[in-house]
């Protein structure tokens, strides 16, 4: 026991490094400083009633968004550090493993710990809303999603101040990612915290799939259904089907890792190139996932902010579902140089430069939207209007990395990179901004204020040109990724440093985003929503107050049309009034803790298993296994009605407070 407790004690030294030094000591500080304002204040109760045992799909959205942000604030120290590394070969800030151990926390925590639980905050808030639903189909479930995405990131970001980082990428291929190559703990972080999240990304598939199936308003039917619904939905398809590759390719990894196995090891019959296959045939797919709710978004945000319905609404539905079909059959492509035959290196070219089509179609819907219209360029709107020429910059360098022969040139080259940033920032990221701005007003009762917003933009928009672009050269001038360091005699100082005050300049846009969220907390009486709909919308969230009631819709509404708000606003300035039925009880489910302790016991286990300690994973088994048995069979008081008279004085305060 002694001897488990030095190794214990060991691994929180186990660099010696002062930027771990740092964190140790501003992690302590901050929980210290969380926990004596909790008390202080007497909040221990607020915070435990109304976040953590909480169930309702906008609360849950919230924390998901608020815990993407700051990750998204850990991935930007992390890429800002890389940069400040390449700026110059003189740069000695970060030593070449340093490095490796970053540009993986980095890629890992931007893709599966900030993208993905940012789109799934956003599905939280808008989806139930904009089909007319109280909730989602399994509120419990939801919260249990939440959680073990939460738990999942900690764990994982853990591994910076105890143990050490994983290195190996952020797919972390084998044999790299093999005990024999990397005998540290860094890998089993990885393995744990992606796969108890995952867990979490699989269920919030399928709770939006049954929620969008079984829980849209009457009369909505599938061709009514808002555009970004339609875009959850077909996220969410790719999840499910993607989704338990990750898990068992992971699981197997681990197998090799923890049980002596062989599945991907050099040795013994195992083979490398299996994983490659199978963390692709996720891992394209996952590009899809998160950039599909950003078409949505755009969808949404530039037929509002154009005051025009959206061009060609179905042919965006059927270009959604064709590029999720064949997200499943371009896998290979990340490995064309990998030793496949001409033939399979074709397939996979034609089929992945067929994706340009349907997504060609949105580009030109999505213009021919704006065409004629009245444009406003409040905030959403101008991420949405920027995102089109990035995306049309990352989309058409992609089909030039499809053509298999020119790939043996881009191949791990920052051209990818380059690509890749592109479509992920200027597609994912601006997108989920724009949704954020869009909906920011529903969530919390005020818009916020626009002149710091534009400021962001700016330096986001122009930041990224001055970044990414200087990354195209390079990558054609035979800069390689994941390089720490190189020679002034590349001639390649010049455009990294160049790419270094663009990352910069990103910086400052997010900056000015914590900024423009302050100062809107801070006058957020004079910025208040008091219509419930400030940007005049055409879905069914802009049809209650902001912020939305706890049971949402006080009476379910009745959809006829396919912007329904719009053409429920335009009866209602004739004079027409649909008939409202009369309000009753609303059943409600309960809050619960069992997501969060099951997600606790969760934790424990994957952080026993990291380490090898059963003293950990066997509690945190037996945990996890109580948590589902008291669900399972105990817990049968898990809702209640907000009765009829309680709606109509809630309803009756709203209205009198605006
Ligand atoms: C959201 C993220 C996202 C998106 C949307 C895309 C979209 C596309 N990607 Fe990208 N890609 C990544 C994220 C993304 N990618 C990542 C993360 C990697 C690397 C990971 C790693 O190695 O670590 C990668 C790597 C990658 C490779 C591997 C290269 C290599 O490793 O050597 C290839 C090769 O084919 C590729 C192709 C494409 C194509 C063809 C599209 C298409 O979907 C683009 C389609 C869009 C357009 C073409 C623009 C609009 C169309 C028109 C206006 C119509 C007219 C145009 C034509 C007819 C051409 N991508
Ligand atoms: C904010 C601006 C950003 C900057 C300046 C930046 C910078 C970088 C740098 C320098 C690298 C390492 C390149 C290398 O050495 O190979 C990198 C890798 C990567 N980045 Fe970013 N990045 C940013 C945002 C993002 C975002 C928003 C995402 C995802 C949503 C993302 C996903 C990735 C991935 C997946 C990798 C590959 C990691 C690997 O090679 O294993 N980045 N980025
Ligand atoms: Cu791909």
């Amino acid at each position: 026991m002694l001897d488990k407790i030095k190794e214990f004690a060991s691994t929180f030294f186990v660099t010696g490094d002062p930027m771990i030094y740092g964190a140790d000591v501003s992690i302590a500080l901050a929980t210290i400083g969380i926990v004596f304002v909790l008390t202080y204040f007497k909040k221990w109760g607020w915070l435990w009633k109304n976040w953590l045992t909480t169930v309702d799909h906008k609360k849950v959205g919230i924390m998901y968004i608020l815990a993407s942000i700051l990750m998204l604030f850990r991935g930007g120290v992390d890429a800002l550090l890389m940069r400040i590394q390449l700026a110059s070969p003189d740069v000695t800030l970060l030593h070449p493993e340093h490095y490796n151990q970053i540009f993986t926390t980095h890629g890992t925590i931007m893709i599966l710990f900030m993208a993905m639980p940012l789109m799934f905050g956003l599905f939280n808030i808008a989806v139930p809303l904009q089909i007319g639903a109280r909730d989602v189909a399994f509120p419990f479930l939801n919260a249990l999603s939440f959680w073990l995405f939460f738990m999942g990131a900690m764990l994982f970001n853990l591994s910076f101040v105890i143990g050490g980082s994983p290195d190996a990428g952020w797919l972390s291929y084998p044999p790299l990612s093999e005990l024999q190559f990397s005998p540290g703990v860094g890998e089993n972080f990885y393995i744990w915290g992606i796969q108890i999240s995952g867990i979490g990304s699989l269920a919030t598939g399928i709770n939006f799939i049954v929620t969008i199936i079984k829980m849209r308003a009457p009369g909505m039917t599938w061709m009514k259904m808002p555009v970004f619904t339609w875009s959850v939905f077909s996220s969410c398809v790719i999840i499910i089907f993607a989704f338990p590759i990750l898990t068992i390719t992971l699981a197997l990894l681990f197998l090799d890792r923890f049980g002596g196995g062989h599945f991907f090891t050099l040795d013994f019959g195992g083979n490398p190139m299996m994983y490659i296959n199978l963390i692709w045939m996720w891992g394209h797919p996952e590009v899809y996932i998160v950039v599909l709710p950003a078409f949505g978004i755009y969808s949404e945000v530039i037929s509002v902010f154009s005051k025009k319905k959206l061009f060609g609404y179905k042919s965006m539905v059927y270009a959604m579902f064709i590029i999720a079909i064949l997200s499943f059959f371009t896998w290979a492509h990340h490995f064309f140089t990998m030793g496949s035959g001409a033939d399979v290196n074709a397939f996979f070219a034609i089929s992945t430069m067929v994706i340009a089509i349907p997504t060609g179609v949105k580009v030109f819907n999505w213009l021919f939207t704006m065409y004629r219209g009245k444009i406003e360029f409040k905030t959403p709107m101008m991420w949405s209007i920027a995102f089109i020429p990035n995306f049309l910059i990352a989309g058409l360098t992609g089909v030039m990395l499809s053509v298999a022969p020119a790939d043996f040139q881009f191949h791990n080259s920052y051209f990818l990179i380059a690509h890749f940033h592109s479509a992920l920032i200027g597609g994912v990221v601006f997108g989920y901004l724009a949704g954020l701005y869009y909906w920011w007003p529903k969530m919390f009762g005020f818009t916020l204020p626009e002149t710091p917003g534009k400021w962001a933009f700016w330096f986001w928009n122009i930041g990224f040109y001055v970044c990414f672009i200087p990354q195209y050269s390079l990558g054609l001038m035979g800069m390689t990724r994941r390089l720490s360091t190189y020679g002034w005699d590349t001639g390649w100082q010049p455009l990294n440093f160049v790419s270094t005050i663009g990352a910069f300049l990103m910086g400052i846009g997010f900056l000015f985003q914590v900024l423009q969220i302050l100062l809107g907390i801070k006058n957020f009486r004079k910025l208040k929503d008091t219509t419930g709909d400030p940007w005049g919308g055409h879905t069914l969230e802009w049809s209650i107050p902001s912020p939305a009631p706890e049971y949402n819709f006080a009476t379910i509404p009745q959809v006829e049309e396919r912007d329904d708000w719009w053409a429920e606003k335009d009866k209602r300035a004739k004079g027409i009034f649909r008939k409202q039925p009369p309000i009753e009880a609303i059943h409600m489910p309960k809050n619960s803790a069992i997501p969060f302790i099951m997600s606790v016991f969760f934790f424990i286990a994957g952080f026993g298993f990291v380490f090898g300690w059963s003293f950990f994973y066997i509690p945190g088994l037996i945990g996890v296994a109580i948590c589902m048995i008291c669900r399972s069979f105990f817990s049968y008081d898990a809702d209640y009605y907000i009765p009829a008279d309680e709606v109509k004085r809630t309803e009756a305060a709203i209205r009198g407070s605006v």
